[in-house]
């Protein structure tokens, strides 16, 4: 089974509106947008992005629709990008960002990374806080070293089922803090180039806090089909995320959604949920910029002793576990659309070898 990602002799597949029409409403998408995803010679239904989590829930879907012999139901994460980006043996690079420090982008970045795997997907963390390297502590292999095996690349590190590379595996922290713009970007692009990351379908990059030069260097130099932007829900933060967003769009790059962290704290005790910095900042900055709001994380101590501790926090099932996955599931839908709108993407099909 392989994927053409040119145009689709229509005359192959004619999958029957039924099916369709169930698995355009069940992913919230057109018909038209899900049609490439049937190959009728082999009833197979193979699914472009990470989801899963639902592939149990969508075959009941379309029994319940009666749409004929079920499909087996596969996933193959879709390439996006354009036409002759390099690292294409990377499908979808995304690039995790806030406009301030401290609101949660890492310990986000490792969750999500850890949710889409869950997801059923290959991923990968490229951690480009050059300044405060924190993925190999959340990762649990601090103070270890990428190896390599023909001098010119790094293997990845890995660990949690995650490949990562990071400044943090390769200099001492104080070395890196005081390097100027030009060669911490330098530094980034080597260390994305020269790791032999294989074959991931995501790939999330850390970015550094904040939208300086440095950053929006970043954001042109790598090859991302998408950002994601971290925030708290209030005000300071909220200027803090817009900036960011706007430098995205700036450079062109695709703001895919917004997830808001600590957006509130739940006593274990009594289920009461406060709000320690206020309330609504996601859903306020998600429609002012039209783009979805990915999930409201809490505060929780589960999630700051994983990070911490090197732990994964998806290993055991969840609300936490259920919100990240969830924001991981949306995430992976939007880059979809995201990269069925650019111009290599005219079509893709499925077609038996
Ligand atoms: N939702 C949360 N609940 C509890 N602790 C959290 C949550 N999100 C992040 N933390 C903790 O807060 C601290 C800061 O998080 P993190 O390092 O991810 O922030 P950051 O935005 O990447 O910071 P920086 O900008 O300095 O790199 C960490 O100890 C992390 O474990």
């Amino acid at each position: 089974m392989r994927f053409n990602w040119g145009k689709k002799d229509r005359s192959e597949q004619h999958p029957p509106s039924q099916l369709l029409m169930s698995l355009a409403r069940f992913f919230e998408l057109s018909p038209n947008q899900v049609a490439a995803w049937f190959d009728a010679s082999t009833n197979t239904l193979t699914l472009p992005f990470a989801c899963q989590s639902q592939q149990e829930t969508l075959s009941e879907t379309l029994k319940q629709a009666e749409v004929g012999p079920l499909p087996t139901i596969q996933q193959q994460v879709m390439l996006s990008g354009a036409p002759q980006r390099r690292l294409r043996n990377i499908k979808n690079l995304v690039a995790v960002a806030s406009g301030k420090g401290g609101v949660g982008k890492s310990a986000s970045t490792v969750n999500l990374a850890l949710a889409l795997q869950a997801e059923g997907a290959s991923v990968g963390i490229l951690d480009a806080d050059i300044y405060g390297p924190s993925i190999p502590t959340m990762l649990g292999n601090e103070g270890q070293s990428p190896q390599t095996q023909d001098d010119k690349t790094m293997q990845p590190m890995e660990s949690l089922g995650l490949k990562a590379n990071s400044i943090g595996y390769l200099v001492p922290p104080d070395d890196a803090t005081v390097w100027r713009g030009p060669m911490a970007s330098r530094a980034l692009q080597q260390l994305l180039d020269e790791t032999d990351w294989g074959e991931l379908d995501y790939l999330l990059i850390d970015m550094p806090p904040g939208t300086g030069d440095i950053q929006l260097t970043l954001a042109q130099q790598i090859p991302v089909s998408g950002a994601v932007v971290v925030t708290t829900p209030q005000n300071l933060a909220l200027a803090d995320a817009t900036k960011a967003i706007d430098m995205f769009r700036k450079v062109d790059v695709d703001v895919l959604g917004v997830l808001e962290n600590m957006s509130y704290h739940q006593c274990k005790n009594c289920g009461y949920q406060e709000y320690l910095f206020d309330q609504g900042g996601g859903q306020q900055i998600s429609q002012h910029f039209q783009v979805p709001l990915l999930g409201q994380i809490p505060l929780d101590t589960d999630i700051r002793t994983c990070a911490d501790s090197g732990q994964s926090l998806l290993a055991k099932p969840s609300e936490l576990t259920a919100a990240y996955q969830s924001a991981a599931r949306q995430l992976a839908r939007r880059l979809y659309l995201s990269s069925l709108s650019q111009p290599q993407a005219i079509d893709i099909s499925v077609q038996s070898d």
